[in-house]
């Protein structure tokens, strides 16, 4: 008779805890062809599991190169950055322009393995509720740019990820597209809320979309602000309270009103 061994007991896996994001005092430096450029130093920024936080300040002070650190395609030279997976949001909507709409959107899922069948019927009730239905057919160059944005957004949605980290994604678009895609991502987030870092250079947007906005200096880049926006959502760009943060961010900012 086989002998019977008993399995050792498991110990309970370790669940951790969602962190959100939690960046300490990071730097970053690049080598640049006239030497080194501090893009980063002693930058600090908290997301909770589940807030929005935005991130304002000048040209090249290190906004894309933080969230590059959130979703660990660089390291910091020094400090730490500790984040649920994120996936990344590039400032262009990167779609490639022979596939389809919907391929487009699903190309999150065929990266992590899933066949194209199954990975276009997971897109499919995407563009139902994000109001791209009848457009699943039709090339990037045919659509809008805020549907471009917003396929763009259901391929991010799709990798799967609690954190995301969006550069820009708005910057883009018209004013009049600007607005109704900022309260299409507000509707999107009650529904799906992840952890989101957004860097903009609107501060108004900053102040519409997020929980915290936290205000960069000029490079190298790091927190001189984060003002917490504690206004019922959707927010009105011309409530009081909203131009009134408005306001001190210009102000953290630097910039006179
Ligand atoms: N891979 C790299 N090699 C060399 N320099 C880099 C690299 N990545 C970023 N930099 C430099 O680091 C600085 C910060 O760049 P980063 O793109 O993070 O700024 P940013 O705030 O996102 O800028 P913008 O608002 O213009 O998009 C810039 O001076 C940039 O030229």
């Amino acid at each position: 008779m086989p002998e019977i061994t008993e399995a050792p007991a498991k110990e309970p896996r370790p669940v951790s805890a969602p962190v959100g994001v939690r960046v300490r005092n990071a730097s970053r430096a690049f080598q640049g062809r006239d030497g080194i450029v501090q893009a980063l130093r002693g930058m600090d920024l908290r997301a909770q599991p589940g807030e929005t936080v935005a991130v304002v300040g000048a040209s090249g002070c290190g906004k894309s190169t933080l969230l590059e650190l959130i979703c660990g395609l660089q390291r910091p030279d020094e400090g730490t950055v500790e984040a649920d997976p994120a996936v990344l949001m590039p400032q262009r909507d990167l779609l490639l322009p022979w596939a389809s709409a919907l391929d487009n959107a699903a190309l999150a899922l065929r990266a992590r393995g899933v066949g194209r069948r199954e990975a276009r019927e997971a897109a499919l009730p995407w563009f139902e509720r994000f109001g791209l239905t009848g457009f699943e057919r039709a090339r990037p160059a045919a659509l809008s740019g805020g549907m471009r944005q917003r396929v763009a957004f259901v391929r991010t949605l799709l990798a799967g990820k609690p954190v995301l980290a969006l550069d820009e994604p708005f910057a883009a678009l018209d004013a009049l597209t600007r607005q109704e895609i900022q309260a299409w991502l507000v509707e999107t987030l009650a529904e799906e809320p992840r952890t989101v870092v957004l860097v903009t250079h609107d501060v108004e947007e900053a102040i519409l979309l997020a929980d915290h906005v936290v205000v960069m200096s000029p490079r190298p880049g790091h927190a001189v602000a984060s003002l917490p926006v504690e206004l019922p959502r959707p927010r009105r760009r011309t409530d009081p309270a909203v131009v009134e943060l408005r306001e001190r961010a210009l102000g953290a900012l630097g910039l006179r009103t």
